[in-house]
């Protein structure tokens, strides 16, 4: 893909004066009837970081980015965007967003689609340029009906980036998108953000928010359950996992296997035993002396773990 954006380093940051971080949420909540979708978030995000919002289903995550899209208001707490009010932000073309779905005309080309939203924007980036940094350059004459699922998420991030946001909102990005797509769409997303912009996306791609963010920010049940690094997050799922090969295990051995101390959980896939627990040598030397399971690996949990032990302990 051609990367040919000439943004000055450091641009983006100085959009409203030094030390406003990127994105401030104090004491969010927002309830839609009975339903309380955020139940109180605080988060404070900073020029050029690029931030996962990563959670299950009906966590919050879409909500929370509206609010900051101004296109609810909280129930209660306060919203800043680059030290603004989010419409007013969003108003100033600071802060630009790819939703999940996206009104697009799909009788227009991609370069007329393109254009026309260009139009909208009083100082709006080159539209060749802007086609080129989403890779759809060589889609610009193809009929935006005709396009794929893939390839009008790609129109809907060149649409975004057209006002040069400082803050740029992604409700999960890349789906659709096929392997190289994502590849090309993400070297984009960290090479901006390497020059100021900031950048907070919704997934629920473990893999995305461990390979491209900088910090992940775990939410679920309305709420921030874990805020840090995927080394940070991930060392909070404790302990460890012994997969052995254990065919058609009896419950009592499973039982045996539970009843260990330290042991968290047992699960049996096809013909291995997955045992989580503190105490990983106790289980391996149980296994080995009590029971006919061979082929033993020990490994630390990793980011599903954490994701999964979090997710599940705060969930309604
Ligand atoms: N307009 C609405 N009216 C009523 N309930 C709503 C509304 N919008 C969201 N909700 C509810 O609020 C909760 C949070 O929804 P939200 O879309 O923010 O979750 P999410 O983390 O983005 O989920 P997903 O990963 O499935 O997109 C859900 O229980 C949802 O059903």
């Amino acid at each position: 893909m051609k990367t040919t954006s000439t943004l000055a380093a450091g641009r983006w940051p100085t959009a409203t004066g030094p030390g406003a971080p990127a994105l401030l949420l104090s004491g969010i909540t927002r309830s839609f009837g009975a339903v309380q979708a955020v139940r109180g978030i605080d988060l404070r995000i900073e020029p050029g970081e690029v931030v996962a919002f990563l959670g299950p289903n009906g966590a919050g995550k879409t909500t929370t980015l509206d609010l900051v899209l101004g296109l609810g208001r909280p129930t209660s707490g306060t919203v800043e965007v680059l030290g603004l009010p989010p419409r007013d932000a969003v108003a100033r073309g600071l802060v630009s967003a790819v939703m999940q779905s996206g009104g697009l005309l799909t009788d227009l080309t991609v370069r007329e689609t393109v254009q026309y939203v260009a139009s909208l924007f009083p100082h709006a980036r080159p539209v060749e340029e802007v086609m080129a940094d989403a890779g759809i350059t060589p889609l610009a004459d193809r009929v935006v009906g005709k396009c794929s699922g893939g390839e009008q998420q790609r129109l809907r991030v060149a649409l975004a980036l057209l006002p040069d946001p400082a803050l740029l909102l992604l409700d999960e990005p890349t789906t659709g998108m096929d392997v190289e797509a994502r590849r090309s769409f993400w070297s984009t997303v960290r090479r901006d953000a390497e020059r100021g912009r900031t950048v907070v996306f919704a997934t629920h791609y473990l893999e995305e928010a461990d390979q491209y963010a900088d910090r992940i920010v775990l939410v679920s049940g309305g709420l921030i359950v874990a805020d840090g690094t995927s080394a940070e997050v991930r060392a909070l799922a404790s302990g460890r996992v012994v997969r052995a090969t254990l065919p058609s295990p009896s419950a009592a051995v499973l039982a045996a296997l539970r009843d260990l101390p330290g042991v968290e959980s047992v699960e049996v896939r096809g013909e291995h035993v997955l045992v989580r627990a503190a105490d990983s040598d106790a289980v391996a030397r149980h296994l080995y002396t009590h029971t006919t399971a061979h082929d033993l690996e020990i490994t630390a949990r990793g980011l599903e773990d954490a994701f999964l032990d979090l997710t599940t302990e705060r969930a309604r």
